[in-house]
């Protein structure tokens, strides 16, 4: 069975709400669903992983969470070659135009660099998810399947 693993960052809830958002999808596609916390995954977490997704929020000016520090450091030291990859992004666009979800798009560019496959551009979603933005993370999970 395919095992998608997702690992998400959440200081006010949103991103949190966005991952069980998108584990609820995966599980209706028949995935097999592994969701952490990032303070509760270890480096290795998507090592055993046919699919990694993470989501984020993006903090003072496009810095990274801090649970996902950490992480982020390492992953460009491992191999995920073989496995599709996608990242969703929640932001504030017109607090901050100029930074909006570049944490986001910083996690994409580095699981690139670690040989993942990205299964769907970054989703970018404005605080918390909408219905429409249900149908957006809708079709990220399809791709991502059927990749
Ligand atoms: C102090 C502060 C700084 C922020 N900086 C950014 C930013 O640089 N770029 C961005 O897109 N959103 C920024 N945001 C907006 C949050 O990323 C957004 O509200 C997100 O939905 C929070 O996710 P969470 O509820 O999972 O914690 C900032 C929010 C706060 C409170």
């Amino acid at each position: 069975m395919t095992l998608a693993k997702i690992i998400y960052a959440s200081m006010t809830g949103n991103t949190e709400e966005i991952s069980e958002i998108l584990e609820e999808q995966l599980i209706q596609l028949d995935i097999e669903v592994e969701r952490s916390e990032a303070e509760d995954a270890e480096e290795d977490f998507f090592d055993n992983a046919d699919i990694c997704v993470l989501a984020t929020y993006t903090y003072d000016e496009g810095e990274l969470p801090f649970d996902l520090e950490d992480f982020y450091d390492d992953l460009p030291d491992r191999d995920l070659s073989g496995k599709i990859y996608g990242v969703v992004g929640s932001g504030d666009s017109d607090l901050y135009p100029d930074f909006f979800c570049v944490a986001a798009e910083e996690f994409d560019r580095l699981f690139s660099e670690a040989g993942a496959k990205r299964g769907h551009e970054v989703v970018k979603i404005e605080n918390d998810a909408e219905d429409k933005d249900k149908l957006r993370l809708e079709e990220f999970v399809a791709a991502l399947v059927n990749s």
